[in-house]
């Protein structure tokens, strides 16, 4: 019996609250007609196999033209690129749209917030421009969290309303659009209310809102969903000057200043003293920067990072739509297609991938490898920046002794998940920053997997997982409301002998909306439960 037909995941999707999902996977071929694969094949004059993050030319394995009957996927653009991209793309200067069909919950976030900045600082009359025509106060309904609503097609619509001097920004759950927008709020001398909803009231904030605070700005936080920035004194900004910083607890509060710093009229510094983790996510915001020509300089020694950020920058950019097509793939949602390729045991080719990335989840492509799982990787013939990597079924996974996750947090459910089939035993290190996430990741995974029958235990910085096989135990929860356990509890159900249920599955909108909806396709099948079920 193929492991795909073991699994069956139910969930239930809100805000309706009463319906229930059904999602069994079952095995069913993918049937089409002209596969565009095969196309592609044909138009391919070489294949590489990519190791690592470098390439080289191979010869086609045997097996590799046979498209017609493989499943395949496309991921996602990246979130973390397209928040970056956004952000930069606002600031230099355009009338930002955005074409993206599947837009996730975070992105919204950020579309919603910048299209309402001003993208420069104000001149010495104190006139904030959004464009030319935009006078020196925001036109903001007096309903927060609804203005400035957004299709999902990217077009802005303001419901109008009352004049006031305060931008509301409303965060939902994304972290990254808190820690980035503060600064740059501040930079543009700004006065704004960030509105935080779900667990992001709790997540770290306090080492950027010191260090904002020690460069001219006011912070008040009377209530845990709702933070104030000014600047002290009236029509004052966000000073420049040395920003220091010892083992942050998140890299957003560095990448929120980059992105910010540029804009004041000295140079800065950010000096990072002792751990300095998911460092990739800032190499990934100075990749935006370099492109939009924004100049930072960086120098490392032992545990001491410095960038040195001149100032009176100006973002210069050339197109004003952010277009998903142009972002690359999102490694850290391929992580979950690719463990349901690993866990179903047929063939899957996952396509958008970006084989050379600074995306630190890059790396599960070599956690892949060492769990045995065989894969090939290829890049497109048209853009080589792009490439497909097909999983092919293994014949059982190996443990892996140690694996740090200090660059790679938002990996740690799905690889705890990929250890329970392993043989023998797995530790992830490094990870305890996956606790300050939107959910305590650490201690969420363990409790779903262990309620699913895995050996799974905690330690303070990450978990020892005993790798059992198929999974015995049942689980009926919400995920921790939390995108990443909800697509890592969907992957499991393929190697779940009873059901998984999951409630609230519409948490995967944060950063997936169209998660079920690929599942669906891949041959997850859904039910509607009622309450009785
Ligand atoms: O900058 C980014 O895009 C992100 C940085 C990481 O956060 P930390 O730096 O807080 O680890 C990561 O977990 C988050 O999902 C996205
Ligand atoms: C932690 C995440 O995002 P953010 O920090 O932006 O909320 C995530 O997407 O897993």
């Amino acid at each position: 019996m193929l492991l795909s037909k073991l699994g069956e995941l139910i969930s239930e999707y809100q805000p309706s609250g009463t319906v229930l999902v059904i999602i069994g996977f079952v095995a069913v071929t993918h049937m089409c007609g002209i596969n565009p694969d095969k196309l592609r094949w044909f138009l391919e004059r070489s294949t590489h196999e990519v190791c690592g993050n470098s390439s080289r030319a191979d010869v086609p394995p045997a097996d590799f033209p046979s498209f017609t009957h493989i499943k395949h996927v496309a991921a996602p653009a990246s979130k973390s690129y397209l928040h970056r991209e956004i952000i930069a793309a606002s600031l230099a200067g355009h009338e930002l749209q955005l074409d993206i069909t599947d837009l996730s919950d975070d992105i919204l976030a950020t579309y919603e917030a910048m299209v309402k900045l001003p993208n420069q600082p104000p001149r010495k009359n104190n006139v904030i421009n959004r464009n030319a025509s935009t006078p020196e106060r925001f036109d903001i309904p007096s309903t927060a969290g609804h203005n400035g609503v957004v299709n999902r097609k990217g077009e802005s619509e303001r419901s109008g309303g009352s004049m006031c001097s305060r931008l509301i920004i409303d965060c939902k759950e994304s972290g990254t659009t808190l820690r980035f927008l503060l600064p740059v709020v501040a930079s543009l001398g700004v006065d704004a209310e960030f509105k935080l909803h779900g667990r992001l009231s709790d997540r770290p904030i306090s080492e950027l809102n010191e260090q904002l605070e020690l460069h001219g700005m006011k912070i008040t936080r009377d209530t845990p969903d709702s933070l104030r920035i000014s600047g002290r004194l009236p029509n004052q900004r966000l000073q420049s000057g040395e920003f220091t910083f010892d083992s942050p607890q998140s890299s957003q509060f560095i990448s929120g200043l980059l992105f910010a710093l540029p804009l004041l009229e000295s140079d800065s510094v950010i000096r990072i003293r002792g751990r300095f983790e998911s460092k990739a996510y800032v190499r990934m915001t100075l990749s935006v920067l370099r492109r939009y020509g924004i100049d930072i300089r960086c120098t490392s020694a032992s545990d001491e990072w410095i960038y040195t950020i001149p100032g009176n920058q100006r973002y210069v950019g050339k197109v004003g739509t952010v277009n998903a097509l142009e972002i690359e793939g999102d490694w850290s949602n391929a992580a979950v297609l690719l463990a349901i390729g690993a866990l179903s045991g047929e063939q899957l080719r996952v396509t958008n991938l970006p084989l050379r990335s600074e995306q630190g989840d890059r790396r599960i492509l070599d956690l892949l490898k060492e769990f045995g799982i065989k894969l090939r990787c290829y890049p497109d013939a048209i853009s080589t920046l792009n490439g497909t990597v097909d999983i092919y079924p293994s014949e059982g996974f190996k443990s892996i002794d140690a694996i740090d996750a200090s660059d790679c947090p938002d990996l740690v459910p799905i690889i705890a998940l990929l250890a329970t089939q392993a043989r023998g035993r797995t530790q992830i290190y490094g990870a305890k920053r996956a606790r300050l996430k939107e959910s305590d990741r650490l201690s969420g995974t363990c409790a779903v997997l262990t309620e699913l029958g895995a050996d799974i235990s905690e330690t303070s910085d990450g978990l020892v997982i005993m790798g059992t096989g198929i999974l015995s135990g049942s689980y009926v929860g919400d995920g921790y409301g939390d995108h990443r356990i909800i697509m890592m509890l969907a992957a499991a159900s393929l190697v779940s002998e009873q059901p998984v249920r999951i409630h609230g599955c519409r948490a995967v909108a944060k950063s997936y909306p169209d998660f079920f909806k690929v599942l669906g396709r891949l041959g997850f099948t859904t039910k509607v439960l009622s309450d009785d079920d």
